[in-house]
């Protein structure tokens, strides 16, 4: 099932014995099959309008319509088994295995077993994890970025319309981190749920959202706008500190290695001999090249002029160190390609296997269009009337 819209109208939040509003009259319209990120400083009220929407929190006063529907005319627990929800540290029950995490909305459901094992099974493919390998697991038999996707495979066991995420990947590594996001943003490109993220991480909201809320105190709405319009016009000083000062790096989170042209550069196996290989590169224009193992994956990068005494290619050169899927950001290339010699990052599919490469001049081209694109809008939109 893909996504509805919800739509939040004046909604507030007093929590008991509090005097100021957590959430303060606040009204946003998030599209249906999109993905909003409510970004924000820590107690400005982001999870509190989350947990409005499943009604793990109550609202004080104002409407919140699901698909049309005021969500006080669901009886509470009928209302959060058709919502997904993740949350940071994966929030897995420690008792269960992977499979009955997995399965809980089911079993509430009241899904026969064969129906609830297969949408286990379906539910960890579809996360990147093998079924026959983790079903069983416990929870602290998994790494923590393997217990977020499990997290995320829970959330969409029941195939809800709208999913919740709470700083989902908030608790693991950067590059754990980026993987992830990746693998949400393949997901959502396949499943359309209307997903609502929270994060405290700008990078994060440009990279995953369709449309970013950047909220202030009391959840007031500072901007709520995509993510383009909203680096190249912060509509106040505030939004423009959040960004931080390097918009046009920021820029390039939101275009896709995949969305560029890749560059070819030459390649060689293990097995080739290191004076044919030198030989072979010589006659092209390239200065390095990319030695593959028997299955395709990038291992080294190697210079022509440096691999005349190698005894063989497996020890010439040094170690591929980092890969990029063509999910991940230009600015997750970026980050890689300033890590290597030869300023360049290797490109890689799913499987790991090798696609491509992408260099600096690539990502400076591709600002330079992102630039003059804004330049236009700007001159085209006549908002200088002096
Ligand atoms: N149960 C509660 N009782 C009283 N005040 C609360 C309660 N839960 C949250 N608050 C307050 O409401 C405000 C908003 O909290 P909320 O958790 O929604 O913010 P947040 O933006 O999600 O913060 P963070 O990014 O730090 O998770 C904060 O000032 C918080 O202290």
């Amino acid at each position: 099932m893909s996504g509805v819209p919800i739509v939040l109208d004046e909604v507030s939040k007093i929590y008991p014995g509090q005097e100021v509003p957590a959430v303060d009259r606040v009204s946003l319209e998030l599209p249906a099959g999109g993905t909003t990120v409510f970004v924000g400083p820590s107690g400005c009220g982001k999870t509190t309008t989350m947990r409005m929407i499943n009604r793990l929190i109550e609202p004080s006063s104002g409407t919140i319509t699901i698909d049309g529907e005021d969500n006080r005319r669901l009886d509470p627990d009928t209302l959060r088994r058709s919502i997904g929800y993740a949350i940071q540290a994966s929030g897995l029950f420690p008792h269960m295995t992977v499979a009955q995490n997995v399965a809980t909305v089911p079993r509430l459901l009241k899904w026969n077993k064969k129906r609830t094992r297969e949408r286990v099974d379906e539910m960890l493919e579809l996360v990147g994890l093998a079924p026959g390998d983790y079903r069983d697991r416990y929870p602290a038999q998994l790494s923590g970025g393997q217990q977020q996707r499990v997290g995320v495979a829970r959330a969409l066991a029941a195939d809800p319309p709208v999913l919740l995420m709470d700083e989902p990947f908030g608790a693991v590594d950067p590059i754990t981190r980026a993987s992830l996001q990746d693998e949400l943003l393949r997901l959502q490109a396949e499943l359309h749920k209307t997903i609502v993220f929270v994060t405290h991480d700008f990078s994060e909201a440009v990279k995953l959202g369709d449309r970013i809320a950047v909220l202030g105190p009391g959840s007031s709405v500072l901007q709520f706008d995509t993510p383009e319009a909203i680096l190249a016009n912060p509509a106040d000083e505030t939004v423009s500190g959040f960004i931080g000062d390097d918009a046009a790096l920021k820029t390039l989170t939101l275009r896709r290695v995949g969305d560029v042209n890749l560059g070819t550069t030459t390649t060689a196996t293990l097995s080739e001999p290191p004076a044919e290989f030198a030989a072979r590169l010589r006659g092209s224009s390239d200065e390095w090249a990319v030695v593959l193992d028997q299955s395709g994956h990038p291992v080294r990068w190697v210079r022509g002029d440096r691999v005349a005494g190698a005894t063989d290619l497996a020890s010439a050169g040094e170690p591929v160190s980092s890969t990029v899927t063509v999910e991940a950001s230009l600015q997750e290339a970026l980050d890689g390609l300033l890590s290597t010699a030869s300023a360049t990052t290797v490109v890689v599919d799913r499987d790991g296997v090798y696609r491509g490469v992408i260099g600096i001049d690539d990502l400076v081209d591709e600002l330079r269009r992102i630039h003059k694109r804004h330049a236009d809008d700007d001159a085209g939109s006549g908002a200088d009337p002096s």
